[in-house]
């Protein structure tokens, strides 16, 4: 008599996205020539959430190709960024990107998130380390955003997975070289297009491109673009990012930065100037941080519309 092996399954079941959501960020790159999104982070307190969706929904109805809500950064909360990007797909129709990040969770939140944006009709997620809390890690289950890639794999088959990339190098990083390397166990690890930290030099991102395909890094990269609309916005994007800030933006700085005004259109300027050269250049991908600032994503976008509209053949 034959006996069948009770075998104890010590792996959890398996999360499927459901059949309605079709869109993934993948497809959408693949779709088109060139592509804009834009990023929004949610709020802070609940008090805050309306004010977060209108101007999250003001930039959907611009119709970016896609979005992306981050998952509590800066001072933003991670309890609000399904609502938000759920507002975003359902209300205004666009496809969206949630952030997760796993420096400051457990397996087990990963998994109830994943589970919660896969309720939500969410193909893609934007898989990241984090940022290191100022008061250090509460939870040691993740150090790298590759181990969170490897379980999203796991328990979300099917999922679109996007990654971050630093031009200027990231600044825990050794150095670039070794940045890459490590990249490029994220890309292997399942990660299916990059998107940059924000950059202010052009050629710091075509140097860096070119590394990444030369170290077989063939994946869409979208660029990062900051609008800088006034002096504290660029302190605090120079203090999380890094980046390096070309003479002429400071000048630009010094010039304009006590006109709020003044700032805020050269910040335009300079953002739409940015993205018509990395579109000139073959750049087919942009991501806009709008920091949640409607006019400054429409005049931005109105900037490059009809270079975009060229380039998809429109
Ligand atoms: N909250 C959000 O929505 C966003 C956050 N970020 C920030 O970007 C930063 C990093 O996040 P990720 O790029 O996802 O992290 P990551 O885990 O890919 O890389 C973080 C650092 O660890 C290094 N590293 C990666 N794998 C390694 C390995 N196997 N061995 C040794 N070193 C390794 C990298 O070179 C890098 O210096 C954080 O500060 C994150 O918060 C960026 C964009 C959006
Ligand atoms: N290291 C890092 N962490 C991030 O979360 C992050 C990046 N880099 N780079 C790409 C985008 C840009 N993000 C940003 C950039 C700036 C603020 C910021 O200035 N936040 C203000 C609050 C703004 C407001 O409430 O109006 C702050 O005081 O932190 C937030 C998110 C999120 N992303």
């Amino acid at each position: 008599m034959s006996t069948v092996k009770n075998t104890v399954n010590r792996q959890p079941p398996v999360l499927y996205i459901k059949e309605f959501c079709r869109m993934k960020i993948i497809d959408i790159l693949n779709s088109k020539n060139v592509t804009l999104s834009f990023e929004v982070f949610p709020p802070k307190t609940a008090a805050a959430v309306p004010a977060a969706e209108k101007a999250a929904l003001d930039i959907a109805a611009l119709r970016p190709d896609f979005m992306s809500v981050t998952y509590g950064a800066g001072g933003g909360t991670s309890d609000f960024t399904v609502h938000i990007a759920e507002k975003i797909k359902g209300v205004a129709g666009v496809e969206v990107m949630p952030h997760l990040t796993c420096i400051s969770s457990t397996k087990e939140k990963v998994r109830t998130m994943l589970e919660s944006f896969r309720n939500g009709g969410f193909e893609t997620v934007m898989a990241l380390r984090g940022d290191i809390p100022a008061e250090g890690i509460p939870h040691r289950d993740y150090g790298y955003a590759s181990e969170l890639v490897a379980d999203i794999r796991k328990y979300c088959p099917g999922m679109c997975i996007g990654g971050a990339c630093y031009p200027d190098g990231h600044y825990e990083a050794p150095n670039k070289d070794a940045d890459i390397e490590n990249l490029k166990k994220k890309v292997d690890a399942g990660v299916e297009f990059l998107s940059t930290q924000m950059f202010f030099d052009n050629a710091v991102f075509y140097n860096y491109l070119y590394r990444l395909r030369a170290e077989g890094i063939t994946v869409p990269v979208l660029a990062g673009i900051m609008p800088i609309t006034g002096a504290k916005l660029l302190g605090r994007s120079v203090t999380m990012s890094g980046t390096t800030v070309p003479a002429r933006y400071k000048a630009i700085i010094d010039a304009y930065g006590d006109s709020p005004e003044a700032i805020k259109q050269a910040g335009i300027i300079y953002a739409s100037e940015q993205i018509t050269d990395l579109l000139a250049n073959g750049v087919k991908n942009i991501h806009v941080f709008t920091m949640n600032k409607p006019d400054v994503a429409e005049a931005v976008y109105s900037n490059i519309k009809p270079a975009l509209d060229y380039l998809n053949g429109n």
